[in-house]
């Protein structure tokens, strides 16, 4: 048996194939886009705490994830059975079809944009806290963005499944390419030529289809971008552009209240107690540092300070006007507006990885609109950029930066919003020896400066050289808080002192024999 490719060709000329190619696109093309939408929604819904939400998402998913589209598809246009008012809507056989396509797809897509939603790191949602960045704007303007990136290929694979379904609404009598097909070969029999040339048209839609998508990924792509350094002459045009930020001069003013004032902090988790009714002031312009031994407490006693863990009784004071209380319901306007003026610096750096260098110091200032237009915005950004040595590496991405550089783009995103307080997590604990040394120096320049600072470190030195107090933890309680020039003169009279100074790495000849 030979085809009859005389026949075959001809049907590339046929004005019925080409209606139903833009019936198949049309189709497969908004039952992918709305089952996109759709599917976010129910991701939503089953990534959600409230039982409400998660169980009815489970049950969607699980449910259209077991029935065939056919089903799906037959049950849907004979729904006017049943509810005759569906009529007009669902007995038209495209609406039919694409219901039941919608309906299937977001089953499926859920799934994806769930594990692309989990895949987002969990630095990266309090990074956006701690620019007081609300909920809605956290997922819009760093979670989706990445998660989507992320989920691109498997959504591109699903896009080109929804093409291949949308074969099946020929059982509806819906004229798609399919259906064209085997009505032409039901009265003239020649069905392996017009099956290929159904199957060329659907390899055709999938090809271009497929390679717009493909395209749309590589541009989403941020590893594959690589903007260079800056040369020399073009950071001199920058900071012509660069307009200073408003930054608030903090220095210690006698009569004002404490910048912080910390009241019984008790956090637990679980059973575990970690901070034991904790007590510290801070003054205006002091710049304290936090030591002691793994697990003493120290991170969770800054990350209550900024509400990245609840606190669980206790009270935090913000100059002088109450921000947090542990044992109430946080009032959200307060503790908005104190956040604001709350900034924070991680150990892991968490820069936004979809974003340049200059577009993550950018991001708090537009979205709180602090700075109204972009251009300003972007002019203040020049200055923090320029501040902590980087304008060359504005328009690079995070993945191209050293360990100390990505911390010092952390800093100036911190310094964006003005705060009055900066609160740093071991700010060089991720970092290799040599670049330690760059970011201290800027710390120490915000400290010169009379910012209030608070310090999580195990960089001993650098604690005495730049603090007015240490403090160190133990077991969840403060055990000495007292000024670095006191440890320096610690000896036998003043045992805590001493230990404390031992602790430090400071012990001299003399004390070892104690
Ligand atoms: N999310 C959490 N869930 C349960 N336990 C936690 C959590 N975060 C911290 N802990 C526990 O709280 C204690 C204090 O942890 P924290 O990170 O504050 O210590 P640290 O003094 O900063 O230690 P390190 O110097 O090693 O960073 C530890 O025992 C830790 O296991």
């Amino acid at each position: 048996m030979s085809l009859d490719w005389e026949y075959f060709f001809s049907l590339f000329t046929m004005s019925a194939f080409y209606s139903a190619c833009v019936t198949v696109i049309i189709l497969s093309t908004l039952g992918w886009f709305l089952g996109l939408v759709l599917g976010f929604v129910v991701a939503c819904a089953k990534m959600s705490s409230s039982r409400w939400l998660n169980l009815p998402a489970g049950v969607f998913i699980w449910f259209f994830r077991s029935v065939p589209l056919l089903v799906v598809l037959v049950f849907v246009y004979n729904m006017p059975q049943l509810f005759p008012s569906t009529g007009p809507f669902l007995g038209v056989p495209f609406i039919a079809g694409l219901v039941s396509l919608v309906i299937t797809e977001a089953a499926y897509i859920a799934e994806i944009h769930r594990s692309g939603l989990l895949s987002v790191n969990k630095g990266q949602h309090e990074a956006g806290h701690a620019l007081n960045i609300s909920f809605l704007g956290i997922q819009r303007l760093i979670v989706i963005p990445q998660a989507l990136r992320i989920s691109m290929p498997a959504l591109t694979n699903e896009y080109v499944t929804a093409i291949k379904l949308s074969s099946l609404v020929s059982a509806i009598s819906l004229p798609e390419l399919l259906q064209t097909g085997q009505r032409l070969y039901s009265q003239n029999f020649l069905v392996m030529e017009t099956l290929l040339a159904v199957a060329v048209y659907y390899v055709a839609i999938v090809t271009i289809f497929g390679s717009i998508l493909q395209f749309i990924e590589r541009k989403m792509d941020v590893p594959s971008r690589k903007p260079a350094t800056l040369s020399d002459a073009e950071c001199d045009a920058l900071r012509q552009q660069a307009v200073a930020m408003p930054i608030r001069k903090t220095t210690s003013l006698t009569g004002l209240p404490p910048a912080l004032q910390l009241k019984k902090l008790v956090k637990r988790f679980g059973d575990h107690v970690v901070l034991k009714q904790i007590d510290m002031k801070v003054a205006i312009g002091e710049v304290i540092s936090i030591i002691g031994p793994s697990g003493s407490g120290k991170t969770t006693l800054i990350r209550t300070i900024n509400m990245l863990e609840k606190l669980n009784d206790g009270e935090v004071v913000l100059f002088g006007e109450d921000f947090i209380q542990g044992h109430e319901k946080p009032n959200m306007k307060k503790v908005r507006s104190g956040m604001q003026r709350i900034g924070m610096v991680f150990q892991s750096f968490n820069l936004f990885p979809h974003k340049t260098a200059l577009e993550n110091i950018m991001m708090a200032a537009r979205y709180h609109g602090t700075t109204k237009e972009k251009e300003v915005c972007r002019k203040q950004a020049l200055f923090l950029l320029n501040r902590v040595g980087l304008l060359a590496h504005a328009n690079k991405y995070p993945h191209q930066l050293s360990g100390g550089q990505q911390q010092r783009v952390a800093i100036a995103r911190t310094l964006a919003l003005s705060p009055d307080i900066i609160l740093f997590d071991e700010p060089t604990s991720a970092l290799d020896p040599e670049m330690v040394g760059e970011v201290l120096k800027v710390i120490q320049d915000l400290a010169k400066e009379g910012m209030t600072l608070i310090i999580v470190t195990h960089e001993m030195d650098f604690a005495l050289s730049v603090s007015d107090r240490i403090v160190m933890m133990e077991h969840g309680v403060i055990q000495v808080d007292t000024s670095p020039s006191d440890i320096e003169h610690a000896d036998e009279s003043t045992p805590e002192l001493l230990r404390m100074k031992r602790f430090m790495g400071m012990e001299n000849e003399e004390s070892k024999h104690v």
